[in-house]
């Protein structure tokens, strides 16, 4: 007789793997990184020195961070002719698609493609890293009909990758907001993505077609792509009575409001969407645009005592882009680029301590028939 198991519809609680990068303790409230609070590093620490503790397993210490960042920077081109990908797509072609070709196109240049020892690993996610950001950037611009933007090796790694977004080089307070945006989005244990880049990994597929899946998984606006919905719904709210009318519109009309709720938070603040708040307001004080930081207030307030639900970091780091001057269709390329840290993380760790991934069904279909 077939073992008799549980089905949990979307798998949820259920319990997919075995990893020491990443784990959120609802309870305590910390999204736990190799022993490291997130949103603790957030405040104190840079993107770097995250891409550090998860590649190399700790925090840099003296030069290890300036060393890091070298390495970076002298893969940040990509390989010659790579932008004619970007002027054969249709110039309506969403980023996250753009991105999803230009990352897939990387394996045919990669001559190690199925080489798994942890010195080729590394070097893998250091060039994804450099290269990403000006995937994203010039897909972009490419598709818009502009110029590509190089990247400004004179510029810290995040300074850099916005600047090649906007083209225009961030004060000390924008580049320390999106350094942050981008340490926040960097890993979150076993989201739809990481699951579907494990997924694909476990079948031995190589680090460049996991994370193709992962970045279709992440485009949908149940997960990453609500950033950028979240963005469009403040614009068309446009102001807070606007905004709570478009808010009590939704929920009449039973339709999910974008930046809210979460699996695993559930009923929860998203711990990183209270950070990126803290960020809006700071940012909306220094460009007068506490409107904007008042809207985002009255849908949280309206969304708690209306669903009893919380804004996830989706519902925050929308605004907080928007007064950065990223293109809004730019958000979920923006925190992929910044999840590509921790999906590396999870396909190596995956292609290290490999089990298939292959679940079964409870069949509800018929039996019995006959062509
Ligand atoms: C960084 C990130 O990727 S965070 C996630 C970003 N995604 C979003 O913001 C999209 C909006 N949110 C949602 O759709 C959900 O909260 C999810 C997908 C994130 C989590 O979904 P699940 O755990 O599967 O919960 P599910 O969607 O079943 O919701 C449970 C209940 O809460 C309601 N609910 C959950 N989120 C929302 C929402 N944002 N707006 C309105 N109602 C909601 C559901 O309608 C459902 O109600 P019901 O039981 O009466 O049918
Ligand atoms: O954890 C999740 O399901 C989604 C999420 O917040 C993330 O990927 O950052």
């Amino acid at each position: 007789m077939a073992e008799q198991t549980v089905y949990k519809p979307g798998l949820d609680g259920v319990i997919a793997a075995e990893t020491d990068i990443s784990y959120l303790d609802v309870d305590a409230e910390e999204i736990v990184i190799r022993g490291y609070e997130l949103i603790e590093l957030a405040e104190n620490k840079q993107y770097l020195d995250l891409v550090h503790l998860l590649l190399d397993g700790s925090l840099p210490e003296d030069g290890d961070r300036d060393a890091l960042e070298k390495e970076l920077k002298q893969e940040y081109s990509l390989p010659s002719g790579f932008f004619k990908l970007f002027e054969l797509l249709p110039k309506h072609t969403h980023p996250m698609d753009a991105l999803r070709t230009g990352i897939s196109a990387l394996a045919g240049y990669d001559q190690d493609l199925n080489d798994r020892n942890a010195a080729e690993n590394r070097k893998k996610a250091i060039r994804l890293l450099a290269k990403i950001p000006n995937i994203v950037s010039n897909s972009y611009h490419i598709l818009q009909g502009k110029d590509p933007v190089k990247p400004d090796e004179s510029l810290p790694y995040s300074a850099n990758f916005l600047y090649m977004i906007t083209g225009k080089k961030p004060n000390e307070q924008e580049a320390a907001f999106f350094d942050q945006s981008l340490m926040v989005y960097s890993e979150h244990e076993m989201p739809n993505s990481t699951f579907a880049a494990r997924v694909i990994a476990s079948t031995n597929s190589d680090i460049y077609g996991a994370l193709t899946g992962a970045v279709a998984s992440l485009k949908g606006n149940l997960h990453g792509g609500a950033n950028e919905a979240v963005m469009y719904m403040l614009l068309e709210g446009e102001t807070v009575e606007g905004f709570r009318y478009l808010l009590y519109d939704k929920l009449k009309k039973k339709e999910k409001v974008m930046g809210f709720g979460h699996r695993v938070y559930m009923k929860k603040m998203d711990p990183r969407a209270a950070l990126m708040k803290e960020a809006l307001r700071e940012l909306a004080e220094e460009k007068g645009r506490m409107d904007l930081y008042e809207m985002c207030e009255a849908g949280e307030t309206l969304m708690r005592e209306e669903k009893g639900l919380y804004p996830n970091l989706d519902y925050y780091a929308a605004p907080v882009y928007y007064l950065l001057d990223i293109p809004i269709e730019l958000y979920t390329p923006i925190f992929y680029a910044s999840r590509t840290l921790g999906l590396c993380a999870h396909i190596f760790e995956q292609h290290a301590n490999n089990k298939l991934f292959r679940p079964r069904v409870n069949y509800t279909g018929p039996r019995g028939l006959h062509p």
